[in-house]
């Protein structure tokens, strides 16, 4: 089986100058090589356990919280003190980011005094990378001693209560990858990360979406802020109505590219998750010819912008509580 970077995204093309061998030998492959690797084997856990030796000696630190910063949120990690920073170039094994908005740097430091580690820039499904390579770094995250996953993005705001600004602490999630039967867990489990079936009922831990609420409202933000439901479609599209109107008979609120394989792997190595969707753009539910009403990703770039100092705020007094109450 071809376990080469070559045959698993972009990254893999990178290096191999598109060229995997095992394909230009074709007519010796065996009927095994060219089944794909299953996702979980794309990374087993002697190599994250190298990336996560890696950044903790690299940097001297352990960090308790990881934080994944979403399209144009990258300053949240601007914010941290003291900082290693590791360029994802450099870190062995790491994918690249092809983003906009997504610098591709992993930052360690402290902040609110806790040791955190923040990614600018996370990998997407649309970028070519499979869904275990998504959220690859939380494992990472997992085995340099995190116990908190923070996760935030950008999404479109289904529901017509929500207004371009604002913030969606996630809840739930509606996970339409896995409905069509794609998962980051999908192969064999190495329960060193976790069970085989894990649960995700109470996914989003409710004492920090509870403290995250109180801060929004010690902020002056909180009619500015909504829990709800997030759901992550594969993209690089943008929705049409039919499908905004199917999500939003669905119970979905916030709709992005995102998190939602981050959060399953994070839950199935026990990590406590707050995640929260800054909404960038409303989406249209009905028909019409305005312009007005198409995504784009300047819009999404331009309002995390505008947004990032509440969101840095929001996030930097979260950690400040649970570094106080811990
Ligand atoms: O990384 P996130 O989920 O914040 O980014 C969203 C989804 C796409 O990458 C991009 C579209 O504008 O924003
Ligand atoms: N899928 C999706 N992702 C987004 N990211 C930011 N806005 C949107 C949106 O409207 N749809």
């Amino acid at each position: 089986m071809c376990s080469r970077d070559c045959c698993s995204g972009p990254g893999g093309s990178a290096k191999s100058g598109n060229t995997c061998t095992d394909r230009k030998n074709a007519k010796a492959v065996s009927v095994e090589k060219i089944i794909p690797t299953p996702q979980s084997l794309l990374y087993p856990y002697e190599v994250i356990q190298e990336i996560a030796d890696f950044i903790v000696k690299g940097s001297n630190m352990r960090p308790k919280i990881g934080i994944i910063c979403g399209s144009g949120l990258g300053s949240l990690a601007d914010i941290i003190q003291d900082a290693k920073v590791f360029e994802y170039e450099k870190i062995p094994n790491f994918p690249v980011s092809t983003v906009e908005g997504h610098a591709g740097k992993l930052v360690v430091g402290n902040l609110e005094g806790a040791v955190v580690m923040a990614m600018q820039g996370r990998f997407h499904f649309y970028e070519g990378y499979p869904l275990a390579k998504c959220s690859m770094p939380v494992r990472v995250m997992k085995l340099c001693g995190v116990e908190y996953l923070f996760a935030t993005n950008a999404a479109g705001g289904i529901n017509p209560k929500y207004s371009v600004g604002d913030i969606m602490l996630m809840h739930d999630h509606v996970n339409m990858l896995g409905f069509a039967g794609n998962s980051p867990l999908q192969g064999p489990n190495d329960p060193r990360f976790g069970p085989r079936f894990p649960a995700l009922v109470n996914s989003y831990n409710k004492e920090l979406i509870n403290k995250a609420l109180e801060i929004g409202k010690q902020m002056g933000i909180e009619a500015n802020m909504h829990v709800g439901v997030y759901s992550c479609l594969g993209g690089p599209t943008y929705e049409t109505i039919a499908e905004l109107k199917a999500l939003r008979m669905m119970g979905v609120d916030a709709v992005g590219m995102s998190t939602v394989h981050e959060v399953i792997t994070a839950r199935h190595c026990d990590m406590k998750v707050f995640a929260f969707s800054l909404i960038t753009n409303k989406c249209a539910t009905e028909y019409s010819d305005k312009k007005d009403d198409e995504a784009n990703h300047d819009e999404v770039m331009a309002v995390a912008k505008n947004r990032q100092k509440a969101c840095c705020e929001l996030v930097a007094r979260l950690i400040r509580q649970i570094q106080a109450s811990s």
